[in-house]
């Protein structure tokens, strides 16, 4: 069971010290968000904020890409040392030769889906992605409500990863809170982002709430 604390929640002004904060706390993942203003209705940064973080964390960099026409971008991010990119199968008309760039290029790869997303629609790249990510809010913001009815897709996930025999993660992503988690971990998934509940108060005590919760 790993953590992503989402960066977006973070203070804009002082990366290096949260993501600092995150890792001694007990961070598996730091999950950045890219967005580019097309793709999703919202704007944050760009790899030269990978670049940054980079040299001072050994976490796992989980780079989601909510952008448009993602695979132009996998070399500038695997420069900026990121260790993973997520790509949306709604981002993309090339989803299976966008992730085999990722993985050419020497990094994780993942491909995600919106709520209004089915899973038949990323059936055919479960074999070369190493993990899967469920959006459980729409992409664009954080703070948002949790969407129950997306877990119905972690569950199917789950069986086609056993009854295929496959290791992917599976990844969930908005409204994940010391409640939610409990049914995203029954659900079958394995890889929790949060962000505005790890800011909202202490980070330290809300990350161990949030371990202390899949225990
Ligand atoms: O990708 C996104 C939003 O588009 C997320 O990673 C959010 O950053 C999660 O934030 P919370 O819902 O946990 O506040
Ligand atoms: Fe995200």
């Amino acid at each position: 069971m790993k953590l992503a604390p989402s960066i977006l929640a973070a203070d804009f002004g002082n990366f290096e010290r949260d993501a600092r904060r995150l890792e001694a706390a007990g961070a598996d993942y730091l999950h950045i968000d890219i967005m580019d203003g097309h793709f999703v209705e919202n704007i944050s940064f760009g790899a030269d904020v990978v670049k940054a973080i980079r040299p001072v964390t050994k976490c796992l960099l989980d780079c989601h890409l909510m952008v448009e026409n993602p695979e132009k971008y996998v070399a500038s991010f695997a420069q900026a040392g990121a260790d993973s990119l997520s790509i949306h199968v709604e981002a993309t008309r090339h989803i299976h030769g966008a992730i085999q760039k990722v993985n050419a290029a020497g990094l994780r790869s993942a491909v995600v889906i919106n709520p209004g997303t089915d899973i038949s629609s990323i059936k055919h790249v479960l074999e070369i992605v190493d993990m899967v990510l469920v959006m459980t809010v729409n992409p664009g913001f954080g703070g948002q409500k949790f969407i129950p009815e997306c877990l119905e897709k972690v569950r199917e996930l789950s069986e086609i990863r056993q009854f295929r025999g496959l290791d992917f993660e599976i990844e969930v992503d908005g409204g994940v809170d010391n409640q939610t988690i409990i049914a995203c971990r029954d659900a079958g998934a394995d890889v929790f982002v949060a962000g505005s509940y790890i800011f909202d108060g202490n980070v330290e005590e809300n990350i161990a709430t949030l371990r202390a919760a899949l225990n």
